[in-house]
This record gives structure tokens, C-alpha cells and sequence, in this order.
């Protein structure tokens, strides 16, 4: 067998090399009977037929009378039948039985009472007319369902019809997790340095579930060599299927790979993917053994693309695929030519196209996957896509949610998680997708059809006026309006208590005093250097000034770590995190949105939660900002 150590096979050349070894060497487990009633979602394992027919007898379908259809003929306007009850006719409702004697039944409101139980009749009726007969629906001994058919829940209902209790169907597969390290820990809320905490096997037990098997999670196994290859020994006599999680890559202490030669067969340790190159294939007591990386977005993409194709064996049939839409990217995407990489993107409906912009490719960037709204991936041998090249987008959200997405982008606030939170609960059908890119950022955005709104906070050196003045030079020709925002306080932040005694923008450059900045582009940066030319302070006197984060509350949460000493930012994010806070200026927060989006649905709700109750409500209570005209529109 073809195996080497950290080798770069292609993924489907992986796959297929395992899942023909699977096929020769894996034990595969059978059906079981269950109730149909508990049957939703399983797949049956063998044909299913109707033990009775449905309906099981002739039924009135409609409330009315049961008659001869031969006593009506010649009915007519002009030539009515007449009839009389009990010897020509019976009240019926409907679902009652067809009396034996009769084999047709007339609607209530076609019946024209006489009186004395005697009717008239203006029209023929026709021999099994409103009578559901025996099996309409299904007769005894019809196939309801092939072998292989996921059960969904009308068949559900159909079994039961057909008087079927029971059903065999397909084990579900006992996938066994074991998250391996001598850093993991438990779950739980003050890690201490170095601790790492375990949430892949939740990750992944979930998304086993939706794929229909059960996840049996072991408990965390330290890096050691001996007791990996005694949890795989012990998991693959209980299990069968069996994932080791983390210690894939060579590390010193990565033993996975040796841990499943020791016990059983290695088939591939390193595949050609991009994240989840370390991956391991093996199979030990005729039970597959996939090794994933540690890094929970690795690992994510390593269950999607391989452990799901081989649940897909024993499940019989094929998951749906997920759907797949063209996008325009936004931006370039450099990619290795040794790897097929997978790139999470965040995408918009904005001027009827889709767009799609890259996420932070970090494999440990669990949020970036919360954040996705699909996948790019980009084959092997090729060094990247161009922006403004249409690409193929995997969606991992439905279709009409992403066209029912406002785009806001540009510069940070907390205030524009408020917005999507109020759009969240009160269920418009709405949703809003924000991108941190600074200010400028925003603006560019906005030019390029990318969004449909930003936030903005951009002071004119000159007039000492907010973003007006930014508006006409960047859209001379194009109408876009100005919608006010708030006020905020800008200020510095520091640990709790200003230990290293920070009192203004001056002492920033004083020795032992470690800042954190934002990005370039970014308002709040663009505010350091007018504030830094006002106290004549030189960039290269500011240590840490070339340190860039793209939030305030990055920023924040680094000074809250005593990561550095102080950061500039707004009140609201430094209250967050308990700093201590100096107020440096107050500045003006709005956003501008071109004239052709004013109209639509999503940016309509947008400005009428700018101007409600609640939002001022909210940024009250979170303090530092001060809310005057929120949400009305200037158009320049
Ligand atoms: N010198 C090299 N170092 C690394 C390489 C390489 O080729 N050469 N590959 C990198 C790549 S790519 C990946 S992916 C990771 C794979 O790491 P391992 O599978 O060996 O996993 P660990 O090192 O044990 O852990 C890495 C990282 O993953 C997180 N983790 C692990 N387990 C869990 C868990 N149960 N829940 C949540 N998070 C988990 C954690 O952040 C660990 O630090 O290796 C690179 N290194
Ligand atoms: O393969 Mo690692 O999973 O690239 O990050």
C-alpha cells in the first residue's frame, strides 16, 4: 500500500485511495427494525410495503347524501329526480363508510330538501362520484418506498397509512471523538495561560448529527504516544468510525499518525487542501480512523470534505449538495499552487450581483465560519483569482437570506451590532451583514457596488467638520446621501487605574508606553494623526504606532489583556472592558448610502431603527454617545 509520511496527495486521489480500502477491509454494520413513528430522517434498508390498503374502505370524501348513482340518471333542471330517505338515499358526512348498498354520494349543497325527508335532485350523478374507494391511496401489498430512501416526513405518514408499525432501516453510524493534548482543557470560562479549550468535539458532534450519525465523545487524551494508540484501540472496539482530533502535523509531540500505524494501518498522513493539509487516513480493526488537524476551521473542512464521504458510504445515498451561486470577487485572493484551498467569503446582494469578499483565513478563526456565508475553493495549481473575477460560491446560508442582507461596512461601532440585534428580534425577514474596513474603506466600497451602506467618522483637517466634506470628493457625480449617526467620545484607554499614568495624546511618546493603533483608512487612525500634527508628535516617536487592529474593540480587549499600555477608541468599547478612559475629542459617527438603495425594503428598516426608542435606548445605557438626529437623511 502506498503510504507515506506527510505526503501531498490530491484530495480526491485520498479519497478514493480509502474509500476502496474501506470498501475491502471495513466492517459495515446492518439495519434495524424501529417504530415508524421515530423513523424521520433514517434510511431504509430495505423496500417498505403497505400492509393495508388506504383507505382500507370505500369513504364518502364529501359531507352529503349516499345514493344509486343509477336512480339520478336523467336528472335535469326541467326533469328533476325526486328521492326519498332511507329507501333511496343516506346521510353521510364525510370519511363515513359508503353504505354497501349505494356507490356514489351528492354534496350537500347540490341536495334540494323537500321536507319529510323527501330531496330533489336537478343533476345526474356518476357512479363512484365523492367516494374515496379502497386504496385510493395505496393498496395492500404496494411498495411505499424503495431500499435506500431517506425517510421524510410524509413518508412518515404514508407508512402508517398503509398500516406499517414498523421499519428496517440503516444503523446509524457510532462515530467516537477523541480530542487529544496535553493543553486542552474542559470547557469553561477563565482559562489559565497555555490552556486551550476543547470545543471541536462539539463542533464536530453536531455536524455528525445533521449528517444522521451518533457522536460519542471520549475524554481529552494527553500527548503521549501510549495512551493515543490505547484511546483509538478501545474507541475502534466500540465505534465505527473513529476521528482523533489534533497532534496531525509534525510537531514534537504531534503522535496521532504514529499512534495508528502502532494499532492498525496508516494509508495517508498530509493531503493537498488548504486548511487541513496534516489530515491522517487510517484504518484500525476494520474501522476507519481519520485524523484531523487540531485547528478548528482545519478540521471542519477535513469533516466535510472526508468524513462525510465516508459516512456516505455506509448511509447508502448521498447527502444534498450544498447550493452553488456565481459571485463577483471584491477582492484578490492569493492562493498556493501545491494546496486546492477552501476560503471562507462573506457575501451581498448589492445592484442585482452577488459579491463576494474574503474572511480571515486563519484555520483557528472559528468566528470567521460564523461569519461565512459560503465557501470559494481554489483548485490546486493555480496562484489566486483576481478581484472582479466571478467565482463560484459553496452557500452555507439560504439564498433569499443573502438577498434580504443590508451590506454595512466601513468603520466600526458596537452600535452597528445594536442595529442588526433590534433587526434580529423584531423578525422583519431582514438581516445585516457588517465588514470592518475603516472608514475609507467604506467609501471605496460604496464606489464599488459593494455595499450598501457605511459608516463613517472622517474629519476635514481644515474645517474642523465630520464627513460631509469627504462625500463630495468622493462622489462628485453620483448622488449618495448623508444619514446622521451619533456623536461619541473618542479617547485613550488604559488598564484599569491608568497604571503607567496616561493623560493625554503627548504621553503617548513617552519611554515604556506600548500603544496599539487602527488601520490605515480607518477614522479613528485618521484622528491620531490630526491630533498628532496639532501636538507636532513625530509617528517614529510612538512605540507601536505600525501596530494595527481593525476594531475598537480589539483594540480594547489587547489593552484589557495589558497587551499594550493604551489604544485610542471609543468610550462605549473601552466600558465594555472596564478602562479606564481619558476623552480626547467627541466626533461624529453617520453613514452615507447612495440614492438608488433609499427605496429598498432592508435600507428603509435600517433608517427606521436609526430613529427608534429602543436604539436610543441601548446606546444610552452603554454610555458615551450622544444621540440627537439619528437616522435623518441630508441629501447633499
Ligand atoms: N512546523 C509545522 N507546524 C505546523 C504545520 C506544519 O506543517 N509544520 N502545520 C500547521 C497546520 S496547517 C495545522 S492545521 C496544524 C495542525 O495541528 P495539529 O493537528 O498537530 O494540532 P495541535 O498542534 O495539537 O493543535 C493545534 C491547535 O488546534 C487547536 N485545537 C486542538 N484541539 C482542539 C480542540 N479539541 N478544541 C479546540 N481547539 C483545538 C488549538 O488552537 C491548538 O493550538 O499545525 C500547524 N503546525
Ligand atoms: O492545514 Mo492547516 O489546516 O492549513 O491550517
Amino acid at each position: 500500500m502506498s503510504f507515506s509520511y506527510l505526503n501531498n496527495i490530491e484530495l480526491d486521489k485520498a479519497l478514493q485511495l480509502y474509500i476502496e480500502e474501506i470498501e475491502k477491509s471495513c466492517v459495515f454494520w446492518g439495519s434495524e427494525e424501529i417504530f415508524v413513528k421515530d423513523s424521520f430522517g433514517r434510511i431504509t434498508s430495505e423496500a417498505v410495503y403497505a400492509l393495508i390498503s388506504s383507505p382500507h374502505y370505500n369513504a364518502c370524501a364529501m359531507d352529503g347524501i349516499a345514493l344509486k348513482a343509477s336512480s339520478t340518471y336523467g336528472a335535469t333542471d326541467t326533469t328533476p329526480v325526486h328521492l326519498i330517505e332511507e329507501a333511496d338515499f343516506k346521510r353521510v358526512d364525510t370519511g363515513d363508510p359508503l353504505p354497501n348498498e349505494f356507490d356514489s354520494v351528492v354534496m350537500i349543497e347540490d341536495v334540494i330538501e323537500l321536507g319529510n325527508g323527501s330531496i330533489k335532485l336537478v343533476n345526474a350523478s356518476s357512479p363512484w362520484q365523492n367516494v374515496r374507494q379502497i386504496g385510493e391511496d395505496v393498496c395492500a401489498n404496494e411498495m411505499i418506498v424503495p431500499s435506500n430512501t431517506l425517510i421524510e416526513p410524509y413518508i412518515v405518514g404514508a407508512f402508517l397509512a398503509g398500516g406499517v408499525l414498523k421499519v428496517k432501516v440503516r444503523k446509524k453510524p457510532l462515530v467516537g471523538l477523541i480530542p487529544t493534548g496535553d493543553e486542552i482543557i474542559n470547557p469553561k470560562s477563565d482559562p489559565g495561560p497555555g490552556e486551550i479549550i476543547e470545543f471541536n468535539s462539539s463542533i464536530f458532534s453536531g455536524m455528525l448529527e445533521n449528517w444522521g450519525a451518533i457522536p460519542r465523545v471520549y475524554d481529552i487524551i494527553p500527548d503521549k504516544l501510549e495512551s493515543i494508540s490505547q484511546a483509538i484501540k478501545s474507541a475502534a472496539s466500540e465505534c465505527n468510525i473513529i476521528i482523533v482530533n489534533a497532534g496531525s502535523s509534525a510537531g514534537r509531540e504531534d503522535f496521532t499518525a504514529k499512534a495508528v500505524e502502532s494499532v492498525g494501518k496508516l494509508l495517508v498522513h498530509g493531503i493537498a487542501i488548504r486548511p487541513g493539509k496534516p489530515t491522517i487516513l487510517g484504518i484500525v480493526n476494520g474501522k476507519p480512523v481519520i485524523g484531523v488537524p487540531g485547528y478548528p476551521v482545519s478540521g471542519i473542512i477535513v469533516m466535510d470534505q472526508i468524513l462525510k464521504k465516508v459516512l456516505e458510504i455506509y448511509r447508502g445515498i448521498s447527502y444534498p449538495s450544498n447550493e452553488t451561486v456565481n459571485a463577483v470577487l471584491s477582492k484578490k485572493v492569493v492562493s498556493s499552487l501545491k494546496y486546492k484551498e477552501f476560503v471562507r467569503m462573506k457575501t451581498g446582494f448589492v445592484d442585482g450581483k452577488m459579491v463576494a469578499t474574503p474572511l480571515n483565513r486563519g484555520a483557528g478563526v472559528i468566528t470567521s465560519m460564523v461569519k461565512a456565508d459560503g465557501i470559494m475553493e481554489i483548485p490546486l495549481n493555480q496562484e489566486g483569482i483576481e478581484s472582479g473575477k466571478e467565482v463560484k460560491i459553496r452557500l452555507l446560508k439560504d439564498h433569499e437570506e443573502i438577498k434580504n442582507t443590508i451590506m454595512v461596512v466601513g468603520s466600526h461601532d458596537p452600535l452597528i451590532d445594536v442595529i442588526t440585534d433590534i433587526m434580529r428580534k423584531r423578525d422583519y425577514g431582514m438581516y445585516l451583514s457588517s465588514a470592518h474596513v475603516g472608514s475609507i474603506g467604506g467609501i471605496m466600497a460604496i464606489k464599488k457596488g459593494e455595499a450598501h451602506a457605511a459608516g463613517i467618522h472622517l474629519l476635514d483637517e481644515e474645517t474642523g467638520e465630520y464627513n460631509i466634506s469627504y462625500l463630495k470628493r468622493y462622489f462628485p457625480n453620483e448622488k449618495v446621501n448623508l444619514i446622521k449617526g451619533v456623536k461619541r467620545i473618542q479617547g485613550l484607554m488604559t488598564a484599569p487605574g491608568n497604571p503607567k499614568h496616561i493623560n493625554g495624546i503627548v504621553d503617548l511618546k513617552k519611554d515604556g508606553i506600548s500603544f496599539v493603533n487602527r488601520q490605515k483608512g480607518a477614522g479613528t487612525r485618521i484622528l491620531l494623526d490630526f491630533l498628532l500634527k496639532q501636538k507636532g508628535i513625530e509617528k517614529e516617536d510612538i512605540e507601536g504606532y505600525d501596530r494595527e487592529e481593525y476594531t475598537h474593540m480589539s483594540i480594547a480587549a489587547l489593552v484589557a489583556a495589558k497587551n499594550a499600555d493604551v489604544g485610542l477608541g471609543i468610550y462605549s468599547a473601552a466600558k465594555i472592558y472596564g478602562l479606564d478612559f481619558i476623552p480626547v475629542c467627541q466626533e461624529e459617527y453617520d453613514f452615507i448610502i447612495p440614492e438608488r438603495f433609499m427605496e429598498m425594503k432592508h435600507v428603509k428598516t435600517f433608517l427606521d431603527i436609526l430613529k427608534s426608542h429602543e436604539f436610543k435606548r441601548i446606546l444610552t445605557e452603554m454610555e458615551g454617545y450622544r444621540i440627537e438626529n439619528a437616522g435623518r437623511v441630508y441629501t447633499l
